[in-house]
């Protein structure tokens, strides 16, 4: 199993690049399936693990798809299955959002029911009631969901209960190729909405107010493949801002947009970090001392749970007690055991943490919980004392390229090993032979 080792002590200096966003990228490749006609050309897609998920269950489905140096190109044009199996569903929960494509385009799809997770028990509800307001009958069971249609979707009013990201791209992939118009309230506003929404118009969608509560999408009749740039990154930029106010860093993040991550850089001004707008990014400088602040996860544009372990690291060594509240998912509170492992001062109290600073980090093993928690871990083990070992990596791997080295670049002591083989060098085994003749 591999590790990752970070020897705590160095500031972070230089300037590292983030790369196109994973919550953006997923949809947009389970749009590509919409497409009867063209290739699509997505263009700044990251190396991740999710990345090539995503791709085999559009494999799978019989849509021709090639990931080569940040491109992927995506060729549906053929008739395609319209069955996902839980082995991918259970990799990756992003794979749900292959219904709205599917049964927009084929008036069928099923795909095996994601479960619960590290994070909360994430139903799909929403999802499946809009597609239902369009007129599809849905039903669950035997571990799987199957929706299906006679004729075309009907375009519906549609009042999600609560603004769910993958809701709300589900729902709109679906209403593109609707009959008729769809109207969508309370919907998510999450910039990766946009990204998905501008995608589709590439296609010939006809999509307005993505970014906004309300969605009205007129639909088309077909869909054809397009060129498009996926943005980048907020969470993988926000993790690396955190990182260098951690260190007392200085750090460019380069591709960090200021729009996207308004509630973070107001949250880490507060604490007392510098940050500079920059031509390519944003400058984040740590101060000397970092005050404590309360913080509440919240859809976007509040402050996004998926920097919400990241940010606890920061908050363990701020001056006096933080509290951080979390209101998007109910469980997602892992990291806090294994951040007690390094000698963190951390008491859950219901849907909050009371987190008391600063914290004399110690370096410990730990686990990582889920992605945004393993990258909390390395951040955390940055100013630990001793040596931190983060195992579990398939989570980090999930949603970061090259974390580890990117650190490295950045100065710090960071690098990823074969568990057997620390073991070996830790404890090596004698040589049979040698010891018998001696
Ligand atoms: C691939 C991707 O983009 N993942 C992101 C997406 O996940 P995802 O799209 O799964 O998250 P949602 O926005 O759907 O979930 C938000 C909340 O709504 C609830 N809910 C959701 C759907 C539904 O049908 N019923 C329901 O009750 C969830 O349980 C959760 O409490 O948004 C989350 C919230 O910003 C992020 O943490 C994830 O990184
Ligand atoms: C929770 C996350 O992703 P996913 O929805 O893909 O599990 C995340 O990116 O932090």
């Amino acid at each position: 199993m591999e590790k990752i080792i970070v020897r705590g002590g160095s500031k972070l200096t230089g300037t590292v690049k983030v790369e196109g966003a994973k919550n953006a990228v997923l949809p947009v490749i389970a749009a590509g399936l919409i497409a009867s006609e063209g290739k699509s050309i997505l263009k700044d897609v990251p190396a991740l693990a999710d990345v090539h998920t995503i791709s085999e269950v559009l494999r799978y489905m019989n849509a021709e798809v090639n990931v080569e140096n940040n491109t992927v190109t995506i060729d549906a044009s053929k008739e395609l299955t319209t069955e996902a199996p839980f082995e991918y569903v259970r990799k990756m929960r992003a794979s749900v959002l292959v219904l709205g494509p599917l049964l927009a385009r084929y008036g069928h799809a099923k795909v095996a029911l994601p479960g619960g997770c590290a994070i909360g028990s994430r139903p799909i509800d929403q999802h499946l009631k809009g597609f239902e307001a369009m007129g599809a009958k849905v039903n669950v069971g035997n571990g799987f969901i199957e929706a299906y249609t006679e004729g075309r979707l009907k375009g519906a009013r549609i009042y999600f209960d609560v603004p769910s990201v993958g809701a709300t791209e589900n729902v709109m992939m679906a209403a593109a190729l609707a009959e008729g118009k769809t109207v969508l309230e309370n919907c998510a506003k999450e910039p990766e909405i946009v990204d998905l929404a501008n995608y589709l118009n590439k296609m010939g969608a006809k999509v307005i107010g993505a970014g906004t509560e309300t969605i009205r999408i007129t639909g088309v009749e077909k869909l054809v493949g397009a060129e498009h740039n996926i943005i980048p990154d907020r969470i993988e930029a926000g993790t690396f801002m955190v990182a260098a106010a951690i260190t007392k860093g200085n750090v460019l993040v380069k591709g960090a947009e200021q729009e996207h991550l308004r509630s973070l850089v107001a949250k880490m001004e507060e604490m007392g970090v510098i940050i500079e707008e920059e031509d390519e990014g944003l400058r984040v400088i740590g101060p000397e001392k970092l005050k404590a602040v309360d913080l509440k996860t919240m859809p976007h544009p509040g402050f996004p749970t998926d920097m919400q372990s990241q940010m606890m690291a920061l908050m363990l060594q701020a001056e006096g007690t933080s509290v951080i509240t979390e209101t998007v998912f109910e469980n997602r509170f892992m990291h806090v055991e294994e951040f007690r492992r390094m000698n963190a001062n951390l008491k859950i109290e219901g849907r909050s943490v009371i987190v008391e600073g600063p914290s004399s980090l110690q370096g410990a093993e730990v686990s990582a919980t889920d992605l945004r928690a393993a990258a909390a871990l390395i951040v955390a083990g940055l100013v630990a004392d001793g040596h931190t070992r983060v195992t579990e990596l398939k989570h980090l791997d999930r949603g970061y390229v090259d974390f580890e080295s990117k650190l490295v670049a950045l100065g710090a002591d960071v690098e990823r090993i074969d568990d057997e083989v620390e073991e070996e060098e830790d404890h090596p085994q004698t040589d049979v032979k040698s010891s018998l003749s001696s």
